[in-house]
């Protein structure tokens, strides 16, 4: 799924009123409609509500969705603000107009000065304040609104974006200064914003409306960022002839485990396994011989000549993907083992955990990456190497620069993962969920990543296809496990679940 700018939306919006006929007070009734089904399954008429309407068409929404619950029952208490009596956008005067000729209708209208009715934590705020028109961070009588409603411990439902956000980016906004929402209706797409994790208290949990924008708009409007989805994956993925062998999926080759980290070498292997791989060698220290022999049978195991720490990454074959870094530890001799590798391998790798800690100590080694390497870092992992990042969305900016700069794919791990593109793409993953932050969890990911990379599957691919399936097999281990008790392990034997639940079969 597209995921479009503020800016965009903007414009499908408007050839959906020029082009297609349909008037813009149409589209706030879907909206409208929308946020009340919303509503409707979740809470009952008795429940007190007070809806916040600003001037301009995020206001018309909140009032025609106020009209839609006193239909329903609610007996809701509408804010309205309207600076000195003439600020309101046509709309918003059209669903003022509509919502007063219901009758009897509890409002009070901020003209002058704001004297809000007391909230209480049982309230229902639908919050209709502002949404894609605003042009700057609250202030003044607006921000002292935003934490008033904050500070009530209302439930709130914000309407297309929480009042004081910005769909997009939200480097000049403070937090506190915004609505929080506990539950965010998007207007047909959701929005940039919601993906960082920065604003994840501030979005809440979030729903699309969908308004029937047009299509044709949708399509031919371009954007960098995207949602990767089943059917995204589902094209991609590749069916296996009926007439193969193992030798046609590749042979993929592990750098993994040290003294005391050998799980991280059997998640990695298993992950890579599950995903299909039709050849696997892990290279260990000495110690890790029994572990993986006994733990993952089906893989080949070079010893290293070192009992502990990896010391020689030299391929001695011509493998199809080589992944590096789960549990290998920043032992001097692992080190330089690793720098070799990286300044004599002409393939790209995938490089994760220790391998991307020992980078952070000679950055050097960046320019030495052959483009179209992949990089999965968590956001310790990736400030590590790149310098301290202050928010999520700066973490996300920094890692577009250097994808571009250094033609890498970086993974940035988290609820959203997002794999960054050296075009300037974006794929924001959709699978996952809080039971994946368990130990083992991204080891499971180098593997299967590595494993599809091995089957031929372009970087690209590899990357975004592998966090979706990884992120899906978490689910399927998570329905049983739960969010406590879900385990790599769990993730790596689902895997092969996930990627079956993908391809239909
Ligand atoms: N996408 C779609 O297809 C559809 C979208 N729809 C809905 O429309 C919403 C967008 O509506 P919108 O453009 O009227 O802007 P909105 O957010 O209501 O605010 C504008 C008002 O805020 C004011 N203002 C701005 N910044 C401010 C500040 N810092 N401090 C103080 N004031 C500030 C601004 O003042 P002005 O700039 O005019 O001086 C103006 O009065 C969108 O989020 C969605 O809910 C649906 O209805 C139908 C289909
Ligand atoms: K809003």
């Amino acid at each position: 799924m597209k995921i479009f700018t503020t800016e965009n939306i903007r414009h499908i919006d408007r050839v959906t009123i020029d082009d297609e006929g349909v008037s813009s007070m149409e589209l706030i009734h879907r909206v409208a409609e929308g946020v009340v089904n919303e509503i409707l399954s979740r809470w009952r008429p008795s429940k007190p509500t007070m809806v916040f309407a600003g001037a301009g068409n995020n206001g018309a929404d909140a009032l025609i969705v106020a009209k839609l619950l006193i239909e329903a029952g609610f007996n809701p208490h509408v804010v309205l603000i309207n600076v000195k009596g003439d600020s309101l956008s046509r709309d918003c005067r059209m669903a003022r107009e509509e919502l007063m000729r219901m009758g009897n209708v509890s409002m009070t209208e901020i003209v002058h000065t704001a004297h809000i009715p007391p909230l209480t934590p049982d309230h229902l705020v639908i919050d209709g304040l502002f949404g894609t028109g605003l042009r700057n961070p609250l202030e003044g009588g607006y921000m002292a609104m935003a934490r008033y409603i904050n500070e009530s411990g209302a439930t709130v439902v914000s309407i297309d974006v929480p009042s004081g956000m910005f769909g997009d980016w939200n480097t000049r906004v403070l937090a506190r200064n915004v609505v929080h929402a506990d539950l965010t209706i998007a207007v047909q797409f959701p929005r940039l914003a919601f993906f960082l994790s920065d604003n994840a208290e501030l979005v809440g949990r979030w729903k699309t409306v969908d308004i029937g924008l047009s299509r044709k708009a949708i399509e031919e409007t371009t954007t960098k960022y995207y949602l990767i989805e089943k059917d995204d994956v589902c094209r991609v993925l590749k069916r296996r002839p009926d007439f193969c062998s193992k030798a046609d999926f590749g042979h993929a080759l592990l750098f993994a485990g040290c003294y005391g980290m050998m799980g991280a070498a059997v998640m990695a292997a298993r992950g890579a396994l599950r995903a299909g791989v039709g050849k696997l060698t892990v290279h260990s220290p000495r110690c890790g011989f029994g572990v993986i022999q006994n733990s993952v049978p089906e893989a080949l195991f070079l010893p290293d000549r070192e009992e502990n720490v990896i010391s020689d990454m030299t391929p001695r074959f011509n493998y199809t993907a080589i992944g590096a870094g789960p549990g290998i530890g920043t032992n001097d001799a692992t080190k330089g083992a690793l720098e070799t590798l990286i300044k004599t391998i002409k393939r790209p790798m995938v490089l994760d955990a220790d391998a991307l800690n020992i980078i952070a100590r000679n950055p050097a080694l960046i320019d030495h990456l052959t483009p179209g390497s992949i990089l999965t870092p968590h956001s310790v992992e990736f400030d590590r190497i790149f310098g301290s990042q202050a928010s999520a969305e700066t973490r996300l900016l920094k890692a577009l620069e250097v994808a571009h700069k250094y033609k890498l794919i970086i993974v940035l791990k988290g609820r959203y993962s997002a794999t960054v593109r050296p075009d300037g793409k974006v794929f924001f993953n959709s699978t996952g969920s809080s039971a994946m932050a368990t130990p083992g969890s991204g080891d499971v990911l180098t593997g299967i990543i590595t494993a599809l990379l091995a089957q031929g599957y372009k970087s690209e691919t590899a990357a975004t296809a592998g966090v979706y399936i990884h992120g899906l097999a978490g689910d399927i281990a998570a329905a049983e496990e739960g969010e406590y008790g879900t385990t790599a392990g769990d993730i790596a034997a689902a895997t092969g679940k996930a990627i079956k639940s993908i391809l239909g079969a």
